[in-house]
């Protein structure tokens, strides 16, 4: 396919040292001819020159010609590396935009090599979140998804089904020449089954990896559980007073425990209250921890367990959560025995404010690295999960469909169906819809 020509900056908008920008399309060559005057470039050869609007002087670039389809989007492609200034760049770009070409949507680039299989989907998410990863574990499973090993499964898999769906074709075709038992692809058709449900099973690492885990910091007022963010964050993003009922609204901030994203929701101190703000605090705690993996309950050792407490923690035991018990403030003695009444959790001492919480970031990450761990098969998104899912569902008809000698129609439906399940996984079937969804995210000029 060949596609009109389009242009973007694909640097990151800023002052840098170099800024690239990138074009692709069928009228390439017309505008290296127009900017360079060469008729005839090598490609993948990184040729010298002047960018001029009319006899100005615009900027002094480097620039390669791809000639499709071995290029990223598959067609012709210039990139021009000009100086990395917000303003020379964009002015480059309109020199390109007024000869008559479109300035590229979010991701346009990146859709195009899809839609020209320079690409599958699966690989286009994982170079997408590649780019956005904050975490070392989110790059880690990024990059297992872009060297192509889960698409090359998928492929095996897809021929498989193929295999199976073509000789059920030719016994519906010619009934008195084949005769095949379709008890036969039953081996197949598990062996399929339990490598899809591999795939579903951890796909939850991979999205856990990729977005973060949720952790929410909850406990009664003057805890310290701001203070407890703050020291996790090692920065004063939340507002810290020894006035009961300082924090109203809940605060998310994203940080990384040793390579694991976690996204941590400092919440308003659990407590009955006639005040409207502070009681929709509250209820924001609640939803925070509904919400959360994992739950920080953070006690105060300096007033040891109140009835308070007591409260907040049948409050959250309701919510089936993974609780840790945070008892804070340890720098200060506590003249009464602190005798957790619960069982069945795991306790650490830590005081927030000297900043002494090693303890707790060691047993969260210790407890949350399994989730997050990757390989090359772990899928990394909701969307990859679910066409998973839907092959899934589908092979698991057609096995019960031999089992229960439906006929070859109703078999050979389900086989279909597993196909286009996976075909959904890699973007073999698009729609534009589905396309722009997911291209939309992506940064313009990727
Ligand atoms: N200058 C530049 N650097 C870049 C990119 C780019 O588009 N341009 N990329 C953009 O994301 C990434 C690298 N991805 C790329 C993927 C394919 C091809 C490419 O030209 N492929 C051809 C030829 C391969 C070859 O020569 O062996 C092909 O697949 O046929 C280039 C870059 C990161 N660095
Ligand atoms: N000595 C000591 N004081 C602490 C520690 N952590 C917090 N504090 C103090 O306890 C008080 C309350 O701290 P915050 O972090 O605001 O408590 P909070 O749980 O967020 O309180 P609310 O937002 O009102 O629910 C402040 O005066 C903090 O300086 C600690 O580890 N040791
Ligand atoms: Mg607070």
């Amino acid at each position: 396919m060949i596609f009109d020509t389009i242009a973007a900056i694909s640097s990151p908008l800023g002052t840098g040292a170099i800024s690239v920008i990138r074009l692709t399309g069928k009228n390439v060559l017309q505008v290296i001819d127009d900017l360079f005057s060469n008729k005839n470039p090598e490609p993948k050869k990184m040729y010298y020159g002047w960018i001029k609007d009319k006899n100005e002087i615009i900027d002094e670039v480097t620039w390669v010609y791809h000639k499709g389809p071995k290029s990223y989007t598959g067609e012709d492609m210039l990139e021009i590396f000009g100086h990395g200034g917000i303003l020379v760049t964009k002015k480059i770009l309109n020199i390109i935009l007024s000869k008559n070409i479109r300035e590229a949507l979010p991701g346009e680039f990146s859709k195009r090599a899809v839609m020209n299989k320079k690409m599958d989907l699966v690989k286009a998410e994982a170079i997408n979140e590649l780019i956005h990863a904050n975490s070392e574990y989110a790059l880690k499973a990024a990059a297992n998804q872009m060297d192509g090993k889960l698409s090359e499964k998928i492929q095996i898999l897809k021929k498989e089904l193929f295999n199976i769906a073509a000789r059920i074709e030719v016994e519906m075709d010619y009934p008195d020449d084949f005769e095949v038992d379709n008890f036969e692809f039953l081996n197949s058709l598990n062996a399929i089954k339990e490598e899809l449900e591999y795939l579903y099973e951890n796909a939850d690492n991979g999205i856990s990896a990729i977005e973060g885990i949720k952790m929410a910091i909850v406990g009664k007022p003057n805890a310290g559980k701001s203070t407890l963010l703050n020291a996790l964050l090692r920065k004063d993003r939340a507002i810290v007073t020894d006035i009961p009922g300082t924090t109203r609204d809940t605060i998310e901030e994203s940080l990384s425990i040793r390579g694991i994203l976690i996204k941590s929701i400092d919440t308003a101190g659990i407590r009955k209250t006639d005040d409207i703000v502070e009681k929709i605090g509250v209820e924001r705690s609640l939803k925070a921890i509904e919400e959360s993996k994992l739950i920080l309950f953070v006690l105060d050792n300096s007033t040891g367990i109140e009835d308070y407490d007591k409260e907040i923690y049948e409050k959250i035991k309701q919510f089936n959560k993974d609780i840790i018990i945070v008892i804070n403030k340890s720098d200060i003695h506590n003249k009464d025995n602190f005798d957790i009444p619960w069982q069945n959790h795991d306790v650490v001492r830590i005081s927030a404010a000297t900043g002494n919480i090693k303890n707790l970031e060691d047993l969260i990450y210790n407890k949350l690295k399994n989730t997050v761990t990757t390989n090359e098969f772990t899928l990394t998104n909701e969307r990859q999960k679910q066409a998973v899912k839907k092959a899934i569902d589908s092979v698991i008809k057609a096995i019960e469909g031999i089992e229960l000698g439906l006929t070859n129609d109703a078999i050979m439906f389900d086989v279909r169906k597993a196909i286009e399940g996976l075909n959904e996984l890699t973007g073999e079937d698009y729609t534009e819809t589905l396309l722009d969804n997911i291209f939309g995210n992506f940064c313009v000029g990727k």
